[in-house]
């Protein structure tokens, strides 16, 4: 195949380009962070963790901080966590974390390794910054939907209120604007008893709107103390400029994010909420195509999953599955014609088997359909590049394959669950995730912590810095094991030509970390 009839897809470019050639000694990565800290990065302000910077002087652990009130309200008083009186915490053997607890970013390690990034680990501190009576909470959704953003509410609110005995709790309506734009509604347990049955947000979502200056405005003229904020990267970017815009004034304001997306592509953290619940929703639509497809002659199943720029959703709902035969994402490019190519596989899989069934995110193959229909160019209310519809554009292709190259009539069926997939509550396994998240981000806020975001690293909740969220979106490695297993379970084309496939085994010979 000759390389230059592929033009290199840009999710593939930027997969490729994951694999950087940076050198590996992280000892020049914890100098460059101690010297050039991120953003966000915060002064320690307590012994300990001063100390473990002392100490990664000799062995490159490096901390990633998260901001802390006290960084910029240095006379800030503490009391003592009410945790410390709670009946349910009482019998529980250590109860609050230690400022020297961290969480290993990097945990498959070799004995001479250097000890890496570390985050703070969450939890209930010993003392916190706020006094229950005079704390004013508000949370705010924002983006798309996703399973279980009722259920991080309601902790948020129950665990607000049960644990630190907190009940002025105010739910900002349509994302950022509603701050602005929109009367605040009282959040009590009552109120959000049984919301986590239902999917969607009680708050309501929006795209656009964020007007840093009207929202601390309004942050500070209502009283706020405590902003709890649901959303994707674009939210958790609007987050950091509040964070850095409530510390400008310096107001004694907590900001908190919770990263929320179905497409599971924040950076850092293992999964995103939701994500376990859409690849078993994802299961329903695949099986359905499977039956459809089985049950005619040369029955042909597309099922288009979200997934704008990130291929996570199609590829575990695939090996999952395991009734797919080809998996097409955003990171990895395929073509229809020649050797090795999307058609000559499908012919193959139709004569082997009579029916086929492929799985493609929506923001796979963009280029091609460019190519054939007038660019749109169009943006959300956020800026994010609006998609063109692959899945309709995808089917009509191979129908016009096999009925005008092949002269062989084939039963097309098309199935497109996205916003199916991404409206329901959310399962057992997220809901205990959310709960999780919801403490996690409570006891973070309560102890003062402050321009952060909270998640599971390797399935240990730590508070991140917002910047670190993000600072890229976190896609499907194409040189990782999981695609590879993918690629054995369809046993579909890697669509990576002989010659490509030099370079891209080439960037792995060089145990090149991707970041
Ligand atoms: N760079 C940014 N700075 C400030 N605010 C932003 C930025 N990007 C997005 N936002 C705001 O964040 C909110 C949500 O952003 P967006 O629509 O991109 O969804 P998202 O948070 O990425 O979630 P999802 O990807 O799951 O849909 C919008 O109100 C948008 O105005
Ligand atoms: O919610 P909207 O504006 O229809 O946008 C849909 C997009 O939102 C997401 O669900 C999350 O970003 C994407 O997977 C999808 O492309
Ligand atoms: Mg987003």
């Amino acid at each position: 195949m000759d390389l230059s009839t592929i033009s290199l897809s840009s999710s593939l470019s930027s997969s490729l380009n994951q694999l950087s050639l940076r050198p590996k000694p992280a000892s020049l990565f914890g100098i460059f962070l101690r010297n050039n800290p991120p953003p966000l990065f915060s002064r320690p302000n307590h012994r300990p963790i001063a100390a473990a910077l002392q100490q990664s002087q000799n062995d490159d652990f490096v901390l990633e901080d998260v901001p802390h009130l006290t960084n910029f309200l240095p006379n800030l008083p503490s009391y003592p966590n009410p945790l410390h009186s709670s009946q349910a915490y009482s019998i529980v053997k250590n109860t609050f974390v230690s400022q020297e607890d961290v969480v290993a970013q990097n945990i498959v390690i070799r004995k001479d390794n250097p000890r890496g990034v570390h985050f703070r680990r969450a939890g209930p501190r010993e003392k916190v910054y706020f006094k229950p009576e005079e704390v004013r909470a508000c949370i705010v959704t924002c983006g798309g939907l996703c399973p279980g953003i009722n259920t991080v509410i309601r902790e948020i609110v129950c665990g607000l209120n049960n644990m630190y005995g907190v009940e002025d709790i105010l739910g900002i309506e349509e994302g950022y604007r509603g701050f602005y734009s929109k009367n605040t509604v009282r959040l009590t347990p009552k109120v959000v008893n049984d919301i986590h049955k239902r999917g969607g947000t009680l708050l309501r979502t929006s795209r656009g709107g964020h007007d840093t200056q009207k929202i601390v405005d309004n942050i500070a003229d209502r009283g706020i103390n405590q902003v709890y904020i649901i959303g994707g990267d674009g939210t958790q970017r609007g987050a950091a400029r509040i964070y850095e815009e409530v510390e400008k004034r310096g107001l004694h304001v907590a900001v908190a994010g919770i990263p929320k997306t179905i497409d599971n592509d924040i950076a850092v953290i293992d999964k995103s909420f939701g994500f376990d619940t859409a690849v078993e929703e994802a299961q329903r639509a695949i099986n359905a195509a499977h039956v459809e497809v089985e049950s005619v002659e040369n029955g042909v199943g597309i099922v288009k999953l979200m997934g704008r720029y990130s291929g996570f959703i199609a590829m575990f709902a695939t090996l999952a599955s395991r009734d797919v035969d080809c998996c097409l994402i955003p990171e990895s490019p395929f073509y229809l014609e020649g050797r090795g190519g999307l058609y000559e596989f499908l012919d193959q899989r139709l004569k082997e088997n009579g029916h086929l069934v492929i799985v493609i995110a929506e923001g796979a193959g963009q280029e091609y359909v460019a190519a054939e229909v007038p660019a749109v160019n169009q943006k959300d209310a956020s800026g994010n590049k609006l998609l063109l519809d692959v899945g309709p554009w995808l089917s009509d292709k191979i129908k016009d394959h096999f009925t005008k190259a092949q002269k062989m009539p084939i039963n097309m069926k098309y199935i497109d669950p996205t916003y199916m997939i991404r409206a329901i509550p959310s399962n057992a396994a997220d809901n205990i995730y959310c709960t999780l998240l919801a403490h996690s981000v409570v006891h973070g806020a309560m102890a003062g912590y402050t321009g952060f975001t909270v998640g599971p690293v390797n399935s240990r909740h730590a508070y991140i810095p917002i910047s670190r969220v993000t600072e890229k979106q976190k896609t499907v490695e194409l040189t990782g094991r999981m695609w590879a297993r993918l690629l054995a379970s369809t046993n579909q084309p890697s669509f990576i030509s002989s010659d490509l496939e030099g370079v891209v085994q080439g960037i792995d010979s060089l145990n090149i970390t991707s970041i």
